[in-house]
């Protein structure tokens, strides 16, 4: 069972169908329901809105993918109506709620905490997909009251979903997550906010870099403050660390000395180092993709045959970014491939009459 039809449950309750469960949905916004039953993500709860009634038989998880706020009471008023054997949620904080439910009453032994380390700036039903958490980590949070047939379950769910269970204690979980995800949420806002002022021609001249550093300022603010708020003080302890070395660089750069210049590249290399320490999308290192550019016009279909030629030379594509500069007819695809099937997709695209430079 799903509780909250959003982009994260929708997700698993997707991810969930695709491995053949039965999918109960319930959310206290009916038109966010009727899209995730549309989707084919499961069926409504019958009894509809959350609070009406008892469910007569219990599900084997119920997953509360409601904000940080809501997990609490709505951990509660499900274990009131015996909806479900085990629970779990998928908050972006995990202390606080955990506390929350603990001080209602709600019973700990059928509840593990989970938090789901994939998603998207975008909010919704719309927005979600089957394939979201798979090679993601899925941080669970089981306290010593969990029973342990609870854990079982909720680390069978990660896994359905293709992800890949992390156990970690809430507190930790939580400084984790400041550093990783919450203040680079703040830093993102911060940078995409000084936009509100720009004119036009900044605005003409963005390139992919604003694009990649501001991506996630699109997401929800109410959702977001309610992260931010549940997680206040390590986020705000990474986000004195990022202002001191911002005002350091600033006043550096204000100084215009070389040896200020200097000073300014150190903090251009830790942030390499830093970067390269990210892993790749399956968990381990960053694999060493080659890059693979061609010069795309502007017109239906292109895209498609570019990947039906690279199908048809045997290069699988592991990711694809496409920069393109408003008002101009053409792009430029950049095509992420292992580094052996570089040469033999270039060769394949060029011998079709695309411009394959280098
Ligand atoms: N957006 C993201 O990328 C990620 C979000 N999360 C966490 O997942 C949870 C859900 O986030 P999203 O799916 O992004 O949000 P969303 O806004 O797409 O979906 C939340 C859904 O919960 C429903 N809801 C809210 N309060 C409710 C309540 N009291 N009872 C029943 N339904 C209620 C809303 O109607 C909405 O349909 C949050 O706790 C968030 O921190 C976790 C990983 C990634
Ligand atoms: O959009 C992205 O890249 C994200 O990182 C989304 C995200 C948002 C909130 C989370 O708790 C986890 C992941």
């Amino acid at each position: 069972m799903v509780v909250g039809t959003g982009l994260i449950g929708t997700s698993i309750a997707l991810a969930m169908r695709e491995r053949g469960a039965e999918v109960l949905l319930t959310d206290r916004d009916a038109a966010a329901l009727r899209l995730a039953v549309e989707l084919g993500a499961g069926d409504a709860l019958p009894g509809g809105a959350l609070s009406d009634g008892v469910h007569a038989e219990p599900a084997d998880l119920a997953v509360l993918a409601v904000p940080p706020a809501a997990v609490a009471v709505t951990l509660l008023d499900a274990q009131k109506r015996g909806l479900a054997t085990a629970y779990t949620d998928v908050a972006s904080v995990k202390a606080l709620p955990l506390q929350q439910a603990a001080d209602l009453g709600c019973d700990l032994t059928a509840f593990v905490a989970g938090h789901p380390l994939a998603g998207s700036e975008r909010s919704g039903p719309s927005a979600a997909r089957a394939d979201l958490f798979l090679g993601r980590p899925w941080a669970l949070c089981a306290t010593p009251d969990a029973a342990p047939e609870t854990v079982a379950a909720v680390r069978g769910l990660a896994r359905a979903c293709g992800a890949m269970p992390v156990e970690v204690d809430a507190a930790e979980h939580d400084r984790a997550v400041a550093l990783v995800s919450h203040a680079p949420h703040v830093v993102s806002a911060a940078v995409a906010a000084r936009l509100t002022g720009a004119d036009d021609v900044a605005l003409g001249l963005s390139g992919q870099g604003v694009r990649d550093v501001t991506r996630i300022a699109a997401s929800d603010p109410r959702l977001w403050i309610g992260i931010l708020s549940a997680n206040s003080a390590p986020v705000a302890e990474v986000l004195e660390a990022v202002a001191t070395d911002l005002a350091v660089a600033a006043s550096l750069l204000r100084d215009g000395s070389d040896d200020a210049a200097q000073h300014v590249a150190d903090l251009l290399l830790r942030g390499n180092a830093g970067r390269s320490r990210i892993p790749g999308k399956h968990g381990g290192d960053q694999p060493a993709y080659a890059t693979v550019q061609v010069v795309i016009p502007d017109r239906p279909g292109e895209l498609a045959m570019i990947f039906q030629a690279a199908g048809i030379a045997g290069v699988n594509i592991e990711d694809v970014t496409i920069e393109h500069s408003p008002g101009r007819p053409l792009g430029v695809l950049e095509l992420a491939v292992v580094p052996e099937a570089a040469e033999r997709l270039a060769a394949e695209l060029r011998a079709r009459g695309w411009s394959v430079p280098g």
